[in-house]
């Protein structure tokens, strides 16, 4: 007998990403897995992929019992797990958030990029960023972990050895991320269907994407100052996968190999690639690592960084697994030993 562990949202992406993980997760007994529409449909009839590994079936979220699990993830769109996050806590359940309720420490800039009113703004200074890479320590005592975004898991993982040694601009940062379709969701959006998104590239959110405000506060605080920073996610005929090329003016001369490689020495889920490295996305697909490789083209002034995820996994139910493994005391890689799938 494991924990007992909840899932609110079960029919997402997210979601069915963490019932896969979950599943052989020796240390977890599933307890419930949530879905308005399909609640007593077999979780097993929706994703036959599940057949064998999860016999349980969807329950409506007012009746799943959320309040005896141990701990419960939040796969549901932003917004709705600060409405329910009070009441867990208050009944001593350990909650992980997957969406961006928790993310911004600051009330005012969560209600402008998202534009509503935050449920509960006194839960905000206790809550963890779950970047367990950074925030290690804090994730072990938290009681509640705010899930990284996708894109801002990629982009910080590539800038943070550099921000951190003070060798780049901190003013002028800039974050070129391309991500494929599955990170808009499984709900149906016009813009990820087959017809539109296949055999097609573009840029979106130019003027500001709410991942924005999310990589600023996590770069400023490894950097102990604000960062300048520009960011432009881009949607690609991809199922899994981010690739994020982040550039930044080197203000320092540095061994930007040995820089990468000792930050990351000991990191299970961050692997720094060779000098000379081009990552792909499928070195990662399904698994929870974070590939990375520095250039500095031409031995010139610009430092470039390319760093790879799976954005179902390290960017986000994979990240939210390794951060349940440290709030319990397992080990952090526990159901994450995961090699990739090629082809
Ligand atoms: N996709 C990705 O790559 C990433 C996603 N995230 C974040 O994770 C969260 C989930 O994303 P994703 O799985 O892609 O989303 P999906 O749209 O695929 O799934 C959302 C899930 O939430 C449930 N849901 C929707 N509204 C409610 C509600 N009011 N109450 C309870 N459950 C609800 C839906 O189930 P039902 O309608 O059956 O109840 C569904 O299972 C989002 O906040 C997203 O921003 C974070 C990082 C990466
Ligand atoms: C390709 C695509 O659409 N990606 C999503 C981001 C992924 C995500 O879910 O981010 P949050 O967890 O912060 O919501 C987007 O740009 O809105």
């Amino acid at each position: 007998m494991g924990i007992r562990v909840g899932i609110v949202g079960g029919t997402g992406y997210t979601g069915v990403e963490l019932l896969r993980l979950l599943a052989r997760h020796p240390e977890v007994e599933l307890a419930a897995i949530t879905s308005r529409g399909d609640a007593g449909r077999p979780v097993s009839d929706m994703f036959p992929s599940l057949r064998g590994h999860v016999d349980l079936a969807f329950s409506d979220p007012a009746q799943a019992g959320l309040e005896r699990c141990d701990a419960v993830f939040f796969a549901t769109p932003n917004g709705i797990a600060m409405q329910q996050v009070p009441a867990l806590l208050d009944a001593g359940v350990k909650v992980i958030d997957l969406a961006a309720d928790f993310r911004l420490k600051d009330e005012a800039s969560w209600e402008k990029w998202y534009g509503m009113p935050h449920a509960c703004p006194e839960v905000l200074k206790g809550a963890v960023y779950g970047l367990p890479e950074v925030n290690r320590e804090q994730v072990r005592s938290a009681q509640l972990v705010a899930n990284p975004g996708c894109y801002p898991t990629a982009v910080q993982l590539g800038f943070i050895p550099l921000i951190e040694a003070g060798v780049v601009d901190r003013a002028s940062l800039i974050a070129d991320a391309k991500s494929g379709v599955s990170g808009a969701g499984r709900k149906a959006e016009v813009h990820t269907l087959f017809a539109e998104a296949g055999d097609n590239f573009k840029a979106y959110g130019v003027p500001g994407h709410r991942h924005l405000p999310e990589i600023r506060q996590g770069l400023a605080a490894v950097a102990g100052e604000e960062v300048g920073l520009t960011f432009v996610p881009h949607l690609t005929p991809l199922i899994r996968g981010i690739h994020a090329t982040l550039y930044a003016r080197l203000t320092k001369d540095c061994d930007l190999q040995a820089l990468f490689e000792n930050r990351y020495r000991g990191e299970r889920f961050v692997d720094v690639l060779p000098a000379g490295s081009h990552p792909e996305t499928r070195s990662v697909r399904a698994s929870n690592n974070c590939r990375i490789a520095v250039h500095r083209p031409q031995g010139g002034d610009t430092v470039v960084v390319l760093s790879v995820i799976d954005n179902l996994v390290k960017g986000a139910a994979g990240q939210a697994v390794q951060n349940m493994n440290l709030m319990f005391g397992f080990a952090e890689s526990c159901g994450l030993e995961l090699v990739p799938v090629l082809p």
